[in-house]
């Protein structure tokens, strides 16, 4: 048990996917996973645990925002001796390259947020996913037959912005999407040796203005729900 999650020791599993929605976490727990026990709900931050062919895998979400998932998966790495963490999140495509429902394999994060330095001395401004987990994620996309794009995206702390120019960060760094997380799983992961990844379905793609609604948001994600379980039962 953790300050923010109650599960017991031993209650969640070495691999977790872990959403920023709590209802996507349960989405997910409804819908692929067998024998499933919720094991956290402080905060309705719900934590699963159940089998994926036959498979112990945990999901639980991040929440929103560099902070929030500084904290989720920081306690799950160092309380519950996870060794990876993969996160399924939406974004928001700045090229119209990208079309919604797209599918991204972060490849390296870049943050203006101060996090990484003031958490761990990590001065670098752009972090890379950890461990063998990315490549993992390849291999399942081309057994599934999706199509993945290996990319680098910005991890912002902003949703909603005056200006929709590009940010300087996303230019210097070649980011296509942005979301608000990676960055700061990636730091934690770096710090303490442990494994991340980030796979994103882009939701919006910001030029244009085409989005999918809240509902899809929480369901409509199955190629990549499919993509992280299937890499989880290779960790
Ligand atoms: O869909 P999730 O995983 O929440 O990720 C994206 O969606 C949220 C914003 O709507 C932010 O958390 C952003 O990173
Ligand atoms: O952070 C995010 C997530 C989805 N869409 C965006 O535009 N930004």
């Amino acid at each position: 048990m953790s300050v923010h999650i109650a599960a017991k020791k031993g209650e969640i599993a070495k691999t977790v996917l872990q959403p920023g929605d709590p209802l996507r976490a349960k989405y997910i727990a409804d819908n692929f996973l067998t024998d499933v026990k919720l094991v956290s709900k402080t905060r309705n931050v719900f934590y699963f645990t159940g089998l994926y062919k036959g498979k112990e895998v945990s999901v639980g979400a991040s929440g929103m925002g560099i902070p929030s998932i500084g904290i989720y998966s920081y306690e799950l790495f160092t309380e519950f001796d996870v060794d990876t963490i993969i996160r399924i999140g939406t974004c928001g495509a700045y090229t119209t390259d990208l079309k919604v429902y797209d599918l991204l394999n972060v490849e390296h994060a870049a943050s203006e947020s101060t996090y990484a330095k003031f958490a761990w001395e990590i001065e670098e401004d752009l972090l890379s996913h950890q461990g063998n987990t990315f490549g993992l994620i390849n291999d399942s996309a081309k057994e599934l037959a999706l199509n993945l794009k290996a990319t680098n995206i910005h991890t912002s702390d902003i949703f909603y912005r005056k200006n929709l120019a590009l940010p300087e960060i996303a230019t210097k760094y070649n980011c296509t999407a942005v979301e608000m997380e990676a960055f700061a799983l990636f730091a934690n992961a770096q710090y303490l040796g442990k494994n991340a990844a980030t796979i994103l379905t882009v939701s919006d793609v910001i030029p244009t203005g085409d989005q999918i609604s809240a509902d899809q948001r929480e369901t409509a994600l199955t190629p990549m729900i499919e993509l992280a379980l299937e890499t989880a039962i290779k960790m």
